[in-house]
């Protein structure tokens, strides 16, 4: 059953959006595809090549981030168990998040607001909102982590220099259960899974309220409906009366995920699968990958699946059922994985999103782009998928926003 079409070569185990659509093209080609990483790079193969390779572990022990003891790195084993309980129970738990870590919350939009505001204001209005998103991210993230709001130089400088995070360890949460070095890598993984996928996410968001001014009325309309003419914050239980922000933010994650693989999985007993009429085993230990975006992209699921249209999230689209913890519906987008290893913060996730943008939008009288410029929407692959010209980089960029803010 040797597959012998053309194999495309490999290419670093972080693929850009180019290579990305070289694969998605590949996959058309091949059939299912097996990718094999050696920590390097990373080659798509057809299952019958995939048999004969050898796989060695991803990455090598001793290294601060991927010392085999932190969640994403470790296989499922008594280990992870306890490292996944103690995050879930500890520190994503979202009634946590939402009531014990209200301050930090609150703490959290507030330097974004101010943030934004003091730079609308020194420059006629004109922002460049990634740094504000950054720095309001990493200190929410970086607060709940350690259980304390920290101060805000204390925050740039864990997201600048990780390795010293475990001068900072404190004995709250969960982290005081684990051995020195598990809370090494715990902390820099916790931090790089969680303040970068929803930095990107934020972004992707404005960017799209920017470029869509109609879907921008609409959800203030419903955050007014919601909240009336209340001075001050909306709370975390009225954002489960908005309906319309959950859509925008599912939308989002579908058409932008964050993220366009998941961790690299190994298989752990040999499995056939059907796919074009074709039995193919995907031989144990063999490392394969979904692409996630593809997923969100499907032409078969999703109407005009590169259109951003957050009404397919209401009742009666076709994505009104649609559980991004991926349940037991079809799974018809994973940004968060799906499965025993799925994201363990996808639902902090979302409840924080939503609960930036409505305070956001809320705050703002309109969000539009400076005229005669666009948002461009191209993207790049780093760690997560960003942004290529974040909005408003810089003058010159064709991607400035105006932000009128109320007095
Ligand atoms: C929009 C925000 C986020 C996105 C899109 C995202 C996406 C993902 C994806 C795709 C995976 C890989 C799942 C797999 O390999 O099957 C993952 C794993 C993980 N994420 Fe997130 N994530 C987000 C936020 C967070 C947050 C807020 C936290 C922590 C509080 C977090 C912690 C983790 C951890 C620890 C893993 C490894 C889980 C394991 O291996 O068992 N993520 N995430």
């Amino acid at each position: 059953m040797a597959h012998q079409a053309f194999l495309p070569s490999g290419t670093h185990a972080s693929p850009s959006t180019c290579q990305v659509w070289t694969y998605l093209h590949s996959l058309r080609r091949l059939g299912p595809v097996v990718f094999i990483m050696d920590g390097r790079s990373c080659t798509p193969i057809p299952y019958a090549e995939a048999k004969s390779s050898q796989t060695g572990p991803r990455h090598k022990p001793g290294d601060l981030n991927t010392n085999l003891h932190s969640i994403n790195n470790t296989s499922y084993s008594p280990v992870w168990r306890l490292l996944r309980r103690n995050l879930v129970s500890g520190v994503v738990n979202p009634c946590k998040a939402s009531k014990s870590s209200t301050q930090v919350q609150r703490m959290a939009l507030d330097i974004l607001l101010k943030s934004l505001k003091k730079e609308a204001k020194a420059n006629g209005g004109v922002v460049v909102p990634v740094h504000s998103i950054q720095h309001s991210v990493s200190f929410l993230m970086t607060s709940l982590c350690f259980g304390v709001a920290l101060d805000e130089d204390v925050v740039d400088k864990i997201k600048n220099v990780q390795v010293g995070l475990l001068s900072l360890v404190d004995n709250r949460y969960a982290l005081n259960l684990l051995p020195k070095e598990d809370i090494v890598s715990f902390k820099p993984q916790f931090l790089d899974a969680s303040i970068w996928p929803a930095c990107a996410a934020l972004e992707w968001i404005m960017s799209r309220l920017v470029k869509h001014q109609d879907i921008q009325q609409k959800l203030k309309k419903e955050i007014r409906s919601v909240v009336g003419d209340k001075k001050g914050l909306v709370d975390v239980e009225e954002l489960q009366r908005m309906p319309y922000l959950k859509a925008v933010i599912f939308e989002a994650l579908r058409r932008h995920s964050p993220a366009h693989f998941l961790i690299p999985h190994r298989v752990k007993e040999d499995v056939m699968i059907m796919a074009d009429h074709h039995e193919y085993l995907i031989p144990r230990g063999a490392v394969v990958n979904y692409l996630v975006t593809s997923v969100g992209l499907d032409a078969s699921v999703w109407e005009e699946p590169l259109e951003f249209r957050p009404e397919r999230f209401m009742p009666g689209g076709e994505g009104e059922e649609v559980d991004v913890n991926c349940g037991k519906r079809e799974i018809k987008m994973m940004p968060f994985g799906a499965g025993r290893r799925i994201c363990p913060g996808s639902d902090m996730a979302v409840l924080q999103l939503q609960y930036l943008v409505a305070n956001f939008v809320n705050e703002i009288i309109e969000l539009k782009a400076v005229e005669g410029m666009e948002v461009d929407l191209s993207d790049k692959a780093e760690l997560f998928v960003a942004m290529k010209n974040p909005l408003g980089h810089s003058m010159h960029a064709l991607s400035l926003i105006n932000l009128i803010l109320y007095p």
